[in-house]
């Protein structure tokens, strides 16, 4: 069993703030790290992985310090966002060079192991360079499972898989995860991260906005303030309507367009129907406008 713990970690470089004063712990199981791009998970991966230092606090795995402590490495597993650089080895050559680095008593055989757990045999003798996305991010994950890692960390490992492969990795992970391991993966998409992960830790703009299981997570990105545009058969009616009834927050009605905040979008899916019946109004569009990813996230870094 392997705990990771961030203790008030911030990392920057020159002027830019990458990781703001972040304190989270990472156990058994699959964790999601979910965040916008720029959030500066990859930073946090980098740092937890011990392959990058902190500017300041300190990232640990069971006590001891991960940052220039080759011994953790022996206990994790990383397999990094870009792709593998080493284009002219096979795939092959490449996981058994990674057992060979860590002086594996038979580097042939876990790399064996390592090819197989990712079902790359078939392609093994074939030069990196000619695979594609996919089978890349495989022979990432072979090497980094080479020395059987009890923590495994995974940079945004979904980009560029397609359905199939997919699938087939987050069967894997769900195998580590139940095997006890301790498996991190980052990811800009909230589905990715409730399908596979127990827990999530949020990352907006360097900094931890929110962490939980997928419904505490789930909830706070719904029951937020949403922005809407209206039409109606009488946008005026309706926005005094709204107004009368009180459960929403500042409605407006400016150049002929009607735009409500609702404080609780559940609660506005409901109101919204019964107020324009009541009124004898028609609806003819009802448009989110702040529905990004951007915004929800931001939304969460001010609560
Ligand atoms: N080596 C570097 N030098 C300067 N700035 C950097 C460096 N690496 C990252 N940054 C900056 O730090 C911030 C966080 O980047 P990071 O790559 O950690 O985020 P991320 O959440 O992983 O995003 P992405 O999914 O786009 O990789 C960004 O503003 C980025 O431009």
């Amino acid at each position: 069993m392997s705990v990771l713990s961030v203790d008030t970690v911030s990392r920057w470089y020159g002027n830019v703030v990458a990781v703001n004063d972040v304190t989270m712990t990472i156990g058994p199981g699959i964790t999601g790290l979910l965040g916008p791009n720029g959030a500066g998970k990859s930073t946090l991966i980098g740092m937890l992985a011990g392959f990058l230092a902190p500017s300041a606090g300190t990232v640990t795995l069971d006590g001891g310090a991960v940052w220039k402590n080759p011994e953790v490495y022996r206990t994790i597993g990383l397999v990094p966002e870009r792709e593998a650089a080493y284009d002219f080895l096979t795939g092959w050559q490449f996981v058994l060079a990674n057992a060979e680095l860590h002086g594996l008593a038979d580097p042939g055989a876990a790399a064996k192991r390592a090819l197989a757990t990712v079902e790359m045999e078939f392609a093994q003798s074939r030069r990196v360079g000619e695979y594609s996305k996919g089978m890349k991010q495989r022979v990432k994950m072979a090497s980094a499972l080479v020395h059987d890692p009890s923590v495994l960390l995974l940079d945004e490992p979904f980009n560029g898989m397609d359905p199939r492969q997919r699938l087939h990795l987050m069967d894997l992970l769900r195998q580590m995860g139940a095997e006890g391991r301790t498996v991190l993966f980052s990811s800009h998409i909230l589905e990715e991260v409730e399908q596979l992960a127990q827990q999530i830790e949020v990352m907006v703009a360097g900094r931890h906005a929110a962490s939980g299981d997928y419904r505490e997570i789930r909830r706070l990105m719904t029951d937020r303030p949403h922005q809407y545009v209206l039409r109606s058969s009488d946008d005026r009616g309706l926005a005094s309507a709204l107004i009368a009834d009180g459960s929403t927050a500042g409605v407006q009605l400016v150049d002929g367009v009607l735009s409500v905040e609702a404080v609780s979008f559940l609660r506005f899916t409901e109101l919204l129907p019964r107020v324009a019946r009541d009124a004898g109004i028609r609806l003819y569009e009802v448009s989110p406008t702040d529905e990004s990813l951007e915004s929800v996230f931001s939304y969460l870094v001010k609560s």
